[in-house]
């Protein structure tokens, strides 16, 4: 039976959108701004700590408007409800979406199920915060007696890239006397180089993973139980040198970690939202339960203004909406995402898998192909100013249409002279360049030769928002990625998308399994893939050497 597909472009906000856009998409920034000198000030919104400014977005008051009774049409605000509720919004996995209980206050109920699930979200917070306590004041010690030194995350995805983020983020806030290390790849260079200059007798593995049976995380995990073993010869040792983050209690036990070292999460935390949940194992071990606590505090501020502001000053809503009009009627096919600060380095890429495995999907809820719109964008970035030195000229001079967030803050942690200004000069810079450009004639009063005219004339009309904070806090922190999470649900929410599942990582796995065993099979296989693959597999085999 043929699924019914979702008529968004039929609707009346989208087609008064997809009018409003035919008769005023052309309409530059310069003659926005010149037109309505409040702009800069009026299209701003502020929440949990975060400025917002999107005047510099390719956007009026009426595009807003719209946009606004495009989230109401859709039912944004009670599908967020339906969410907050533990409503099994996740619909092709019979789930519910609940990384806001990872944050609740003790005195919150949510119910999953009839049970309420805030008392075990904080008796694991409790849980880790104790563990976290001992390992930093060195009552934790190794099978020798040593104090840890040293903490390796083991995990991929969501299981690495929230742990990675925050600790790259919040290293200002980090316990000096110990040293992070991140290991995802399945590739034995990256736990080799990760653990080259460690002591076993040291150091502590947090092995994070949902399901524990993701592939990479549970080959590295095994191999860097071989390296403590070997150096410390007795099994035993793995109870002091492992600790499990999963949902899986059966297959922690199954790798020898005591389940007494496991902190659980729930099914209704995904991956890619669950740095808040025991993932976060490191990043408390890193900055304190105090500080891990504020960071929950900045998630929850966000959650309750997404709950509570009002859809045409809320934050998450706007960011969302913003993006669903660059996407799909301005056009655009990316965001770059540009931290100007240095801690933020990370974020693009964690940023990534939140806002792509989340919406880069191609069918409806209901599972009708969606093909008159298109859904989640692709998201890059680096921090600034290090992009401007490298890919800003396509962003200023290219063919592509790159809207852009600039994400700053208005205090340092590390003052050093004028650094500082010169970085938020920067970030003001870029996005004011890319908003009014600089036109031939400017360029001419310049006295440039004609022939270079074109060459250094800068359209303008690039999209821009910039997020400014006062300060990079743990509760900044939370904020910022609670801000995010809600956007990306919110376009779920427009687009008809589960945001919450992600099948279209099941294939490579599948495929990779089934190639593992023709790669390692001693007599030459029997292959049937392509010819390509076969050819490829062939070489590989041929040509590895000796293992
Ligand atoms: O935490 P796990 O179960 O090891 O999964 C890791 C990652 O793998 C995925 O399932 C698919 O890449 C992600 O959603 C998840 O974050």
């Amino acid at each position: 039976m043929a699924i019914e597909p979702t008529w968004l472009t039929r609707t009346p906000a989208w087609t008064a959108l997809a009018a409003h856009c035919h008769a005023t998409g052309t309409a530059h920034l310069r003659d926005l701004f010149a037109r309505d000198p409040g702009r800069g000030e009026r299209l701003v919104a502020e929440g949990a700590g975060l400025y917002l400014d999107y005047s510099k977005q390719r956007v009026t008051d009426e595009t807003m408007r719209l946009l606004v009774r495009l989230a109401e049409e859709r039912g944004v605000a009670a599908r967020r409800d339906a969410m907050l509720s533990g409503e099994k919004i996740n619909v092709t996995e019979g789930r519910a979406v609940l990384h806001v209980a990872l944050r609740a206050p003790r005195s919150a109920r949510i119910l999953v199920d009839g049970k309420d699930v805030v008392p075990e979200v904080h008796a694991v917070l409790d849980r880790m915060s104790d563990f976290a306590a001992r390992v930093r004041s060195g009552a934790w010690t190794g099978f020798t007696g040593k104090r840890i030194r040293n903490v390796v995350n083991v995990g991929i995805g969501g299981s690495d890239l929230g742990p990675v983020m925050a600790y790259e983020a919040l290293r200002h806030y980090a316990a000096r006397d110990l040293v992070f290390r991140f290991v995802s790849n399945v590739d034995g260079t990256d736990l080799a180089e990760a653990t080259r200059d460690l002591d076993p007798a040291e150091t502590l593995f947090v092995v994070s993973s949902k399901t524990f049976t993701t592939l990479e995380t549970m080959t590295n995990a095994a191999s860097a139980r071989a390296w403590v073993l070997a150096a410390l010869g007795d099994e035993r040792a793995v109870a002091r040198h492992f600790v499990a983050v999963s949902t899986n209690e059966g297959e922690v036990r199954k790798f020898g970690i005591d389940p007494a070292n496991m902190f659980g999460f729930w099914d209704w935390v995904g991956g890619r939202y669950s740095m808040d949940s025991a993932i976060g194992l490191s990043t408390m071990i890193a900055i304190g339960p105090e500080g891990f606590r504020e960071l929950l505090g900045g998630f929850r501020a966000m959650d309750e203004h997404f709950r509570t502001a009002p859809l045409d000053r809320n934050l998450p809503v706007l960011v969302g909406l913003l993006g669903v009009w660059n996407t799909d009627f301005l056009g655009a096919v990316t965001v770059a995402v540009l931290p100007y600060d240095q801690y933020l380095k990370r974020f693009p890429a964690y940023l990534q898998q939140l806002t792509m495995e989340s919406n880069g999907k191609r069918v409806s809820v209901a599972g009708a192909p969606i093909a008159d719109y298109s859904t989640g964008a692709i998201y890059w970035g680096e921090p600034g100013t290090n992009g401007q030195h490298s890919f800003y000229q396509l962003l200023h001079q290219g063919t592509h249409l790159v809207p852009c967030d600039f994400i700053g803050f208005c205090r340092t942690l590390n003052p050093l002279g004028r650094h500082h200004d010169l970085l938020v000069a920067n970030l003001l810079a870029q996005g004011e360049a890319l908003a009014f450009g600089k036109t031939a004639d400017e360029v001419r009063a310049e006295g440039t030769p004609e022939r270079l005219v074109p060459h250094r004339t800068f359209p303008g009309n690039r999209p821009s928002s910039t997020i400014l904070a006062d300060r990079l806090e743990p509760a900044t922190l939370g904020a910022l990625v609670a801000l995010y999470e809600h956007a990306v649900f919110t376009q779920g929410v427009i687009w008809d998308v589960d945001s919450f599942d992600q099948w279209g990582v099941e294939l490579g796995k599948v495929l990779a399994t089934r190639i593992v065993a023709e790669l390692e099979s001693a007599a030459e296989p029997a292959l049937a893939h392509d010819s390509s693959t076969n050819a490829l597999l062939r070489r590989y085999r041929a040509r590895r050497g000796q293992r």
